[in-house]
Order: C-alpha cells, then structure tokens, then sequence
C-alpha cells in the first residue's frame, strides 16, 4: 500500500471513529500514526524532499525587512494584489493557473521593505504532490505571514481546504508553539508533570503516542491543557508557526448582507483587488501582524534620518539585538547608546545593551576607542 493510501485510510477511520472520552486513547494513536506517514510523504527515508531540507520551493532570494507570502485557490486575484500593492506586474487572468511560478514584489510601508511573493494557485491535494502544491507550500514555510487569499463568492470551503494542505505541511497559524517539553533519558521509563489540569488528554493516551515514537523514556512537562496534535506537533519538531491573514478578495461581487455574514472570520480583511477597495486595512494589519518596529538611528550632532528606520522584530527589541541588526560588528565596541522616545523616563537617556526599545525610538551608539 502506498503512503497516500495510508494516509487515506487513517483519516476514514478517524472520521468514523466518535469523539468521546473513550474513543480518545484511540484517535490519539491514529493522529501520531497519521503524523509519522504524512511525516515520511514530506522527507522519504532517503529521497526528495521537502519542508526542512532547506529548499525554500522557489529560486527567488530572501529580501528586505520581511517576507509575505500570497496564497489562494487559483483566480482569487493573487497577482492582481501583487500588482496593487507593490511595483511589480504579474499576470492577470481570467483562467486558472495563470501563474506558473513565484513572482516577487516590494511593498514599502512605514519605511519597511516588505517582499510580497506571488504564487501559483494551489489546489486539494497540494501538500501530496498535485499541481505545484508542495512548491508553493515550501515557499509558505519561509514567510514572516501569510496571506490566504479567498475568492468572496466561494470563501469558507476553500479557507478550510487550504489550511489542511498546510497543516498537513507542518505550517501551524495563527498559533503558539505549545508548551511542551519532552526531555528523552536512558531509562525509568516515561513520567508526566502538568503545571495545569488536563482535560483532553489522560496519562495512558500521551504514553501512547510517545511509545508510537519509540519514545519509552523521557521526561514529559505539560504546561498547557494539551491537545493530541500539539503533543505530536512537540515530538516531531519541525512545525512552523506562522501569522496569517484571511484576505477575502472580490468584494465588489457580493451584497452587504452576505458581507456582513463573513464579517465573523478571525483574522479576516475584505478587499477589492481590482477596484483598490479597503487596501490601507489590508496594510495596516500586514504591519500588525509582522510585528515589526521602527527605529531611528541619529548620527552625533545631526538629527535622524525619519525616512530610513532600521526595522526590528518586536519580539524581544533589546539594544543588542537592534545593534546586530545594523551590523554583527557594532556589539565589539558598544560602550552605551543615547535613546529618545517612549522606551525611556528622560529624553535622552543612557542605556547599556539588554535595554528594550519601543517602536519610534531614537538611539545614538556611543562606541569605545
Ligand atoms: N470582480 C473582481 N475581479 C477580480 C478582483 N481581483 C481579481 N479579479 C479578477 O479575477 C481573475 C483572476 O485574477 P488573477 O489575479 O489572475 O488571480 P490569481 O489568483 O493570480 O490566479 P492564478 O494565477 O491563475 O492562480 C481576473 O479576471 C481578475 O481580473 C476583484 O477584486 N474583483
Ligand atoms: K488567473
Ligand atoms: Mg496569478
């Protein structure tokens, strides 16, 4: 039987299977068994492969302050908002797969450079190798974000279709690495502490996986209510959490009252592509989902360039992080800097390297000579 076969019969089992207490053992040890062949269709023992061997899907090179990743049904109108939002023409259509390959654009905003790709549609399938599928999925991989983009005449079907091609990928959105720790050990076999109350898993199914995984040793420290999944997610290590943004396109066909039924999806921003409809939204919320400030750099005696920030993720903004992202030198002679702005009690003050910046934040690096 081939993988996909497997694979297919795993997932009927599952949806005859009952969600219950009972059936939780069980469909615990599916999912793993499910995870370990989708796990093998992704890098073959000793093939091709895809999501982590390094290949990014495409030739086209990483740059600017962030990369953002287009991807849709085909027709949705991915390239016509590549063409909107930044200097680059790709090809529009009204036929499927018009785009045959990966299509880079700039989009500068706030001073950052975003690099927004165009992708070729993607279909059912996808994640197993049907049309450009596993390419276009790779790509998705590589992004800071992505946008799914939705056609608003067939939306939600296609939304879930879409995220289970790449979930089946490793790609997780919109979440947080789980709270897990799996530390593996010579012997005494496998023991669980929680910090929290588990309600969806019990000692014997999280036992089950793990033994899935020949894992029959390690210490399992659970600081969330644990799913199956996120367990699973843990032991095979190579998922990728990705922010993401439901851009429902095409809005100039669709009433108000069906639009306002739409309204309820998360993470959602309704667009007109063709007609530049809602498209400083659309921005605005690509800037909040990268998460991503501005800092201003101010040479001795001159005021700062406002036009040119250095961009930094704000997920840990330290001086040092923000030195090192001018230059992996600048750390070697670091004495202190001089920051203006809502990062500190006095404009300016003084401030060593484990200090954090805000957004808008002026620094000067005074150095040592
Ligand atoms: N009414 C309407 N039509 C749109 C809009 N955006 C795109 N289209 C049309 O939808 C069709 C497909 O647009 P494309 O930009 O080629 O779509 P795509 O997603 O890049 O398609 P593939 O590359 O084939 O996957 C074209 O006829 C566009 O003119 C929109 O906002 N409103
Ligand atoms: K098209
Ligand atoms: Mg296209």
């Amino acid at each position: 039987m081939s993988i996909i076969q497997k694979i297919k019969e795993i997932e009927d089992e599952m949806a005859r299977t009952q969600k219950n207490k009972a059936t939780n053992f069980h469909l615990g040890i599916l999912k793993a068994k499910l995870a370990k062949y989708r796990q093998e269709l992704i890098n073959p023992p000793g093939g091709r492969s895809g999501a982590s061997s390094g290949g990014d899907g495409f030739d086209v090179t990483k740059s600017g302050d962030a990369r953002v990743g287009l991807i849709g049904f085909p027709s949705v109108g991915k390239s016509t908002l590549l063409n909107v939002l930044t200097n680059t023409y790709s090809a529009v259509a009204a036929y499927e797969f018009t785009t045959l390959t990966c299509i880079p654009g700039v989009i500068q905003y706030k001073g950052a450079k975003i690099q927004l790709l165009d992708m070729p549609g993607i279909i059912e399938g996808a994640k197993d190798g049907k049309g450009r599928g596993r390419q276009v999925i790779s790509c998705a991989r590589t992004c800071s974000l992505i946008l799914i983009t939705l056609d608003a005449l067939a939306p939600l079907t296609h939304k879930r279709l879409i995220e289970k091609e790449l979930e089946g990928f490793g790609i997780r959105l919109n979440k947080k690495p789980p709270t897990i720790t799996i530390r593996k050990k010579e012997k005494g076999g496998v023991s669980v502490t929680t910090t929290v109350a588990q309600t969806r898993m019990d000692e014997d199914t999280i036992k089950a996986i793990l033994a899935e995984y020949r894992i029959r040793n390690a210490d399992v420290i659970l600081h969330c209510d644990a799913t199956a999944d996120e367990l699973i997610d843990v032991v095979e290590g190579n998922r990728v959490y990705i922010p993401c943004i439901y851009v429902l396109n095409k809005i100039d066909q669709i009433t108000i009252e069906h639009l306002d039924l739409l309204e309820r999806v998360p993470h959602y921003v309704p667009v007109s592509a063709h007609l530049r409809w809602n498209l400083d939204e659309l921005l605005e919320k690509m800037w909040t989902y990268l998460n991503l400030i501005r800092i201003y750099t101010k040479p001795p005696g001159a005021i700062p360039d406002y036009n040119a920030p250095v961009i930094m993720s704000a997920t840990n903004p330290t001086m040092e992080n923000f030195c090192n992202r001018i230059h992996r030198q600048i750390m070697k002679n670091f004495k202190y800097a001089m920051v203006w702005g809502s990062s500190v009690k006095f404009n300016p003050q003084r401030v060593g390297r484990e200090h954090v910046l805000c957004d808008e934040d002026v620094v000067q690096i005074v150095k040592n000579n």
